[in-house]
């Protein structure tokens, strides 16, 4: 029996290009399509280049494709054989360290925690935030950071992906999470991520808008995008207690001083880095 044929269609474009070519490559019948940069396992062809990787049911759709890409671009024909490459990044994903004393591993790689270590064990795959990725390891971090005042708190985690952030303030003391995600497939992950980890009585997930949360919490987790943190400042706000944190993630340094001004009242207590990436951890006034 031969083995099945998976057509693909690589292009590289530049960071800024990356959203709306990728968007493309779906209205263009790709059925799936993923980025490699410098940060990715599977990394990108050209340094300082995103490489669009999209699925194609066929190969005469992914030809087509690439002869409707806009003029400049270049989309190379690619096809695997056999399924083998599914599970390879498997093999890339180790248990690692994602913060302090903090460690993250798939379920599939046995570890044996150190004294005082936390593990947490997470399926990544379907929907973001495997933890490899920096915007991701920088609210851990501040999570880490402001662990003494989150104890017994409930988070509220926007933009929950694989659950992660969620799970990590968990880990490190807070009593509940409630975490949305405009992805259905996210929800579903983020509730079978909390089971693995006998979360799931502490988890709260549901594709419910943001403005239909009553919740305030004493820390608001949102590591999705600039473009999306701005026009969601007010309500991102809203959600936060007096004297609360709000973590925003997800912001690319040149877009830094833009998201700031979007939340001018909130006091700016820190604004690490990691590559490209910038983390702006604010705090509300208390009342
Ligand atoms: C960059 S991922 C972050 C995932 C995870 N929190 C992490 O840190 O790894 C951003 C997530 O935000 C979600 N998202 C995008 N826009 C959103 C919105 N307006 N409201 C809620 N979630 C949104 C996406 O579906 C995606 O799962």
């Amino acid at each position: 029996m031969s083995e099945p044929r998976y057509p693909f269609v690589h292009v590289d474009v530049t960071p800024e290009q990356a959203d709306e070519i990728s968007g493309l490559l779906f209205e263009l019948g790709a059925s799936g399509v993923e980025e490699r940069d410098e940060t990715t396992l599977q990394k990108n062809a050209a340094s300082g280049l995103v490489t669009l990787v999209a699925s194609f049911d066929s190969r005469e759709e992914a030809e087509q494709a690439i002869a409707e890409l806009p003029e400049g671009l270049v989309g190379r024909y690619e096809e695997v054989v056999g399924d083998a490459w599914r599970d390879a990044w498997k093999e890339h994903y180790k248990p690692y360290t994602l913060a302090e004393g903090l460690v993250v591993r798939p379920p599939w790689e046995p570890y044996e925690a150190k004294a005082g270590e936390k593990v947490l064990e997470l399926e990544p795959g379907r929907a973001f935030g495997t933890g490899l990725h920096e915007t991701t390891r920088l609210v851990a971090q501040a999570i880490r950071t402001h662990a003494p005042e989150i104890a017994k708190a409930t988070v509220l985690d926007v933009g929950c992906g694989s659950g992660i952030l969620a799970l990590v303030a968990l880990a490190l003391g807070a009593e509940r999470a409630v975490c949305i995600d405009i992805d259905q497939e996210a929800i579903d992950v983020t509730v079978e991520n909390a089971a693995r980890n006998a979360m799931q009585d502490r988890v709260e997930a549901s594709t419910t808008p943001l403005e239909e949360i009553t919740a305030v919490s004493p820390i608001v987790l949102a590591n999705i995008e600039a473009r999306v943190l701005i026009p969601m400042a007010e309500e991102l706000q809203k959600h936060v207690a007096p004297g609360g944190l709000l973590l925003l993630s997800g912001i690319l340094v040149p877009q830094k001083d833009d998201v700031r001004a979007a939340y001018p009242d909130m006091e700016l207590l820190a604004d690490p880095s990691a590559g490209e990436w910038v983390l702006l951890a604010l705090r509300k006034a208390k009342a």
